[in-house]
């Protein structure tokens, strides 16, 4: 069976048993197992009855072959006995006279006529005598039963006849000898030649057809002879005289007799018998198989037609069982039928199908009783279900309108919030696009001070595109690097506290750009909780312009105008810069004061003009009389000071006063005319050890150049109360 075939099978089963009832599948069960139990026990007795038959036809075999040798060795003991008699005979004997040898040998040939040749040879090989005179006077001295008949008595084997195939009526067969030879010794006994005897073949053909005239016409027995070296000395014509090599054969050189099952030289398979001739003789050349034989078809023929009617009777027998069992089977699931009918009916809803009470057998009548009893409790348990089902409808209805008003204001609410976060994205997207087009710069950071809004004023300002910016650090991206700690810290202490000092504030400071220049800002800054972190929003735009503006405008405000030296404000300024100086130093620090004499005089000769120019060039005279990092300011009209920084000692002061006034005694040249003035100058040393502070220092230089004006002019003096000297 193919497994394509297998399969389906399966699959038929599968769909079978899905379908059938238990009634069904018992009785199916019963039929098959009787099935079964028949083709077993026909088997069985097919088997049996097959090996007895082989059996029998080889033991009948067996006894025929045994029968031929028998018949072989008693009818060679014959021919023995026949000899013996005739070598004691006293014509014999004497062998004196032929006439009376040939008439002895002529009657003999009579009595037992496959006797073809029957001779007395000389010692000499010539035949003296023989019956009809044949071979007499011919010399068979070559021919081994005269050689060996000297000595004792000789059995031949089976071969052809050499001298007499001529002498003999021509038959249908060749003719082929057994010979039997002995010496003659005379009544003196002194040997007087050979007697020999040629037994014809037909002997042995004739023994066989004896035995197998009746057998063989009905069962096609064939009988072999066959010599020790597999030649064919009697059987089929065809196998005469060729050599074989079957079974059989083998077997009967090794047991005197028994019997096998063999295949044929000719492919066909036959029983055999086979028995061993010659085994209780006194010859020992005359040593044949016997092989009886029959083909197996014929020879188990008559099994055959006992298996056809086995075969027959056992199939009615097993026909009857089955249906006895099918009949039976029928009768037991019966009552199981009716039950599941009834079940049946119920499972479609016929509640009006009641389980029938059978009582065929107790286990039925027990199970019907059982299912009744079951039913019945359904129906009450159905019954009550029911009952309170019809209360729960009215509840899930209920509860199922409220749902639904319920899921109607949900999806009200649902809706109402669609529309909220509609406008909000709206709300939203104007807002961005408002502050992407903003004047100023806009940036939005959480509260790890990364990016999260660049706008396009930011990208201009700043230098960074929109997604180079967004996700990174602040700090790293805009503010000076000395600053980035403070930045960081005041972001944290915000955090921590509520508290700082940019958040709502408008702040100037240095930006960093990406170029690495730094830029003035001014930047207000916002803060926004979320609950999801803080927002940190920022507005920056350049003030680089203001901060010009703003720097010209002190520029000016600390600039005297007409001599371009710090004014009293830058004076005021300065000092105190330079007191610190040489408290961290330290070392001690000159502040000189001075005053053009007689200015009012030049002002009133040569005009306001002529005062001006000689102011200008006495305030470059003061320039070049002093060092780079000293400084030089006109406080007032005529009035100059100089702050005088790292000296040794206050009379290094003193000598820079000298120098002035040495160098302001010289001409000026004004447009107007040329004139010789003088200074007077008050000098005070501040010493970082006497924490003078700045007022009292200037009132001490003012002093002192007072006095210098009081004491007549053109001269230095130190203050008055700390002589330097
Ligand atoms: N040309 C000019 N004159 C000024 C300027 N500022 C003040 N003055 C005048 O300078 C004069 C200063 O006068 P004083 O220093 O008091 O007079 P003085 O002649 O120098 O007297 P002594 O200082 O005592 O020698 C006043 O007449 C002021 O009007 C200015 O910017 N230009």
């Amino acid at each position: 069976m193919s497994r394509r075939t297998a399969a389906g099978a399966i699959l038929s089963i599968k769909k079978l048993s899905s379908t059938l009832s238990l009634s069904s599948w018992v009785t199916i069960g019963v039929v098959l197992s009787v099935l079964i139990t028949t083709a077993s026990v026909l088997a069985l007795v097919d088997q049996f009855t097959r090996s007895y038959a082989r059996h029998e036809a080889e033991a009948r075999l067996n006894q025929l072959a045994w029968q031929m040798q028998d018949a072989l060795d008693r009818s060679m003991g014959e021919r023995y006995s026949d000899v013996k008699l005739l070598s004691q005979r006293p014509s014999i004997r004497q062998a004196k006279d032929p006439e009376r040898m040939r008439a002895v040998f002529n009657e003999l040939q009579r009595n037992v006529p496959n006797y073809a040749w029957i001779g007395f040879a000389t010692p000499d090989g010539n035949v003296l005598a023989a019956a009809n005179g044949l071979l007499e006077g011919q010399s068979v001295e070559q021919r081994p039963w005269f050689q060996k008949g000297q000595k004792d008595f000789f059995v031949g084997d089976y071969h052809p006849a050499v001298l007499l195939e001529k002498k003999l009526p021509v038959m249908s067969d060749p003719w082929r000898f057994v010979d039997i030879a002995t010496p003659i010794m005379g009544p003196d006994g002194q040997f007087q030649g050979v007697l020999g005897v040629h037994l014809s073949w037909t002997w042995a053909r004739d023994l066989a057809k004896k035995l197998l005239n009746p057998a063989n016409d009905r069962y096609d027995v064939e009988i072999m002879i066959v010599r020790d070296d597999g030649t064919v000395l009697l059987g089929p014509r065809e196998l005469e005289e060729k050599k074989i090599s079957i079974d059989s054969f083998k077997a009967s050189l090794r047991l005197p007799s028994g019997s096998m099952r063999e295949l044929g030289e000719d492919g066909q398979h036959y029983l055999t018998g086979f028995a061993r001739t010659g085994l209780n003789s006194e010859y020992t050349e005359m040593k044949w198989s016997v092989l009886v034989r029959q083909r197996e078809q014929i020879a188990m023929s008559g099994f055959k037609d006992l298996e056809r009617q086995v075969l027959f009777v056992g199939c009615i027998v097993g026909l009857l069982l089955m249906a006895l069992a099918f009949f039976m089977t029928r009768r037991l699931v019966a009552p199981m039928n009716a039950l599941s009918a009834a079940l049946e009916r119920r499972a479609t809803g016929d509640h009006s199908a009641e389980i029938p009470i059978v009582s065929t057998y107790y286990e039925i009548q027990l199970l019907s009783t059982t299912l009744s009893t079951m039913v019945q409790r359904e129906e009450n348990y159905l019954r009550e279900v029911r009952s309170l089902n019809e209360g729960l409808e009215q509840r899930v209805e209920d509860r199922t309108r409220r749902l639904h008003e319920t899921a109607i204001a949900l999806q009200q609410a649902l809706d109402n919030q669609r529309e909220n976060q509609i406008r909000l994205e709206e709300s939203e997207t104007e807002l961005r696009a408002i502050l992407q087009n903003a004047h100023d710069a806009f940036i939005a950071i959480d509260e790890d001070g990364m990016v999260l809004e660049w706008n396009r004023q930011a990208e201009q300002l700043l230098g960074w595109a929109h997604k180079e910016a967004v996700g990174k650090e602040l700090a790293e991206l805009i503010i000076p690097f000395e600053q980035r700690e403070l930045h960081r810290r005041g972001m944290t202490h915000f955090l921590n506290t509520g508290e700082g000092v940019v958040i709502n504030n408008r702040i100037e400071i240095n930006a960093l750009r990406r170029d690495g220049k730094e830029l003035p800002i001014e930047m207000t800054v916002g803060y926004v909780r979320r609950r999801a972190g803080h927002l940190f929003i920022a507005f920056l735009h350049d003030i680089t312009e203001r901060q010009a503006f703003r720097n010209s405008l002190q520029e000016m405000a600390l600039t005297d105008i007409l001599t371009g030296l710090p004014n009293r404000r830058a004076f005021t300024e300065k000092l105190p810069e330079a007191m610190a100086r040489a408290m961290r130093e330290p070392q001690q620090m000159g502040l000189l004061f001075m005053d053009i004499d007689g200015f009012k005089g030049i002002n009133d000769k040569y005009g306001h003009v002529a005062g001006d120019e000689l102011l200008v060039k006495f305030a470059e005279r003061l320039i070049d009389a002093v060092r780079e990092v000293d400084t030089v300011a006109r406080l007032a009209g005529d009035e100059f000071t100089v702050i005088l920084e790292r000296l040794h000692s206050p009379a290094d002061a003193m000598g820079v006063a000298e120098k002035i006034l040495v160098s302001m005694r010289r001409p000026f040249v004004l447009t107007a005319a040329t004139v010789s003035v003088s200074s007077s100058i008050g000098v005070a040393i501040y010493e970082p050890s006497r924490h003078t502070d700045q007022d009292a220092l200037v009132a001490q230089a003012d002093k002192a150049m007072y006095a210098a004006k009081r004491a007549g002019k053109n001269r230095v003096e130190w203050n008055t109360e700390e002589s330097p000297v």
